[in-house]
């Protein structure tokens, strides 16, 4: 018998059919390939880039986007700082629960608060929270305007966008970091071969 949080007198409740076992059904590893980073700096294409690429290899792969997400599981949340926060720790556990099915489960969203981002990777095990950092240089962002967000936040239409008048905290320990050569940014292909090849070296494409 425990108490956790809100929750007393619940059971943890095992089943025979384990994590390894599925991971061996799938042939791979399952773990969180984390992306950060601005609004605008590539997060959504790199993470559909990636699943293309796991999806072509035969591996099982799942997007959890920051924006898809907030149409369902957090539409309740805004982007003050507290609504970001339990954002994060929502999809960080849903994200665990994928890794747990034995998928490779990417997730995509802003997270510009390091602590946040943390508390996710201290969910997972075995050094199978994988940080991506797109470090794409907030001009970049801001001349894409994809969605038209940073013309209405410059003219304070939006209030609190993250990069204007809102804080992002840059990883300091990532484990793939995203950024331009030579004033150009990668190819949404190359960038995800750099996760690709992150993801083979460290065994996770293999049972
Ligand atoms: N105030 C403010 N700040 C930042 N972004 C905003 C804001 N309002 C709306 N949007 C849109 O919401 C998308 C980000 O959602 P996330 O869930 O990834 O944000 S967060 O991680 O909780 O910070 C983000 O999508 P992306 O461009 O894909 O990052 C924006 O389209
Ligand atoms: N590697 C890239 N090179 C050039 N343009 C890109 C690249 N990645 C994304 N883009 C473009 O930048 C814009 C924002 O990309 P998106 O993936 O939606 O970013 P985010 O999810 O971080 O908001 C889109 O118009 C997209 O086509």
């Amino acid at each position: 018998m425990s108490s956790l949080g809100n929750s007393t007198n619940i059971f943890w409740h095992e089943c025979p059919v384990g994590k390894p076992d599925r991971q061996k059904l799938l042939q791979q590893k399952g773990c969180v390939v984390w992306i950060t980073g601005l609004s605008g700096s590539g997060k959504s294409t790199l993470a559909c880039s990636i699943g293309r690429e796991l999806h072509s290899r035969g591996k099982l792969s799942y997007v959890l986007d920051g924006d898809n997400l907030r149409h369902g599981l957090n539409k309740d949340l805004g982007f003050k700082g507290e609504d970001r926060a339990e954002n994060i720790r929502r999809v960080g556990e849903v994200a665990k629960l994928f890794a747990d099915a034995g998928l490779i489960c990417i997730a995509s969203l802003i997270s510009p608060y390091r602590k946040d981002r943390d508390a996710c990777r201290s969910l997972l095990p075995d050094a199978s929270f994988i940080e991506v950092f797109m470090n794409m240089p907030l001009e970049v962002c801001e001349k894409r305007d994809a969605k038209g967000l940073y013309k209405l936040a410059r003219e304070g239409k939006i209030k609190g966008f993250t990069g204007i008048d809102d804080p992002y905290e840059p990883p300091l320990n990532c484990e793939i970091e995203i950024q331009q050569h030579h004033g150009i940014c990668p190819a949404p292909n190359v960038m995800a071969g750099q996760v690709l090849s992150y993801l083979e070296e460290k065994g996770f494409l293999h049972a």
